[in-house]
């Protein structure tokens, strides 16, 4: 196998850099410098849906990253949550996540988590991940008991939850792959770069 390329994961995103590392990937981080919220309005302005949001922005955060990093491969990632159309972003405070919550409660939500990778500039992958996730009717009392005992952690996720600790709590039922949930669809990326040769497969 030749030398393995240069691999940058193009995120902030503590949990996407925790699964490439406990799936025994090498990489470095570069966090790019992409106004989300500017190029979200603008997509949503010519009525882009979540899906296409989603993969938009996890191409402009890797291709951003490679334009600097020539011949590496860099791994941008997005995640959306959609509650009947709606496209919501990371609380911002506390009472933010909890009027989330309660827009969330007892209905079921999207979360789609696109991932793209790029070689200088240019998209060699991309896949969508998409899990369908049902809120329980929990009580506003464990609601607030929720965001005491875990905020600021849940205010890192689209969300305000994090399945892999007591937000699993807020669930009835949950469709679609764990990985996609936590923001990325790491099977599916593992899967490419095995194939590729870029990791040993
Ligand atoms: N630990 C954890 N994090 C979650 C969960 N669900 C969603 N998230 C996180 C993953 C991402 O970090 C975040 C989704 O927001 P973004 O896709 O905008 O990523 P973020 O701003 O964190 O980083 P990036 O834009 O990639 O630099 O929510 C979960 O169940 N557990």
């Amino acid at each position: 196998m030749t030398d393995p390329k240069p691999l940058f994961l193009a995120s902030g995103s503590e949990i996407r850099a925790t699964l490439l590392r406990n799936a025994g990937l090498r990489f470095d981080i570069a966090r790019p410098r992409v106004d989300e919220d500017a190029i979200r309005a603008s997509l949503q302005a010519e009525d882009a849906g979540p899906r296409d949001i989603a993969d938009a922005l996890a191409e402009f955060k890797a291709a951003k990253v490679s334009d600097k990093h020539p011949g590496a491969l860099v791994i941008g990632c997005d995640q959306v949550l959609d509650l009947d159309g709606a496209v919501l972003t990371k609380p911002e405070s506390p009472a933010a996540a909890r009027q989330q919550l309660m827009d969330l409660r007892g209905k079921t939500h999207r979360l789609l988590s696109a991932a793209v990778v790029c070689e200088n500039g240019r998209p060699l992958w991309r896949h969508v991940g998409t899990a369908r996730l049902t809120m329980r009717d929990f009580s506003e009392d464990y609601l607030d008991a929720y965001l005491t005992r875990n905020w600021p952690e849940v205010g890192n996720s689209v969300g305000a939850y994090m399945l892999e600790a007591e937000g699993v709590r807020l669930f009835s039922r949950i469709e679609g792959d764990y990985f996609t949930i936590l923001g990325l669809p790491l099977i599916e990326l593992l899967t490419w770069l095995g194939i590729r040769g870029d990791i040993a497969a």
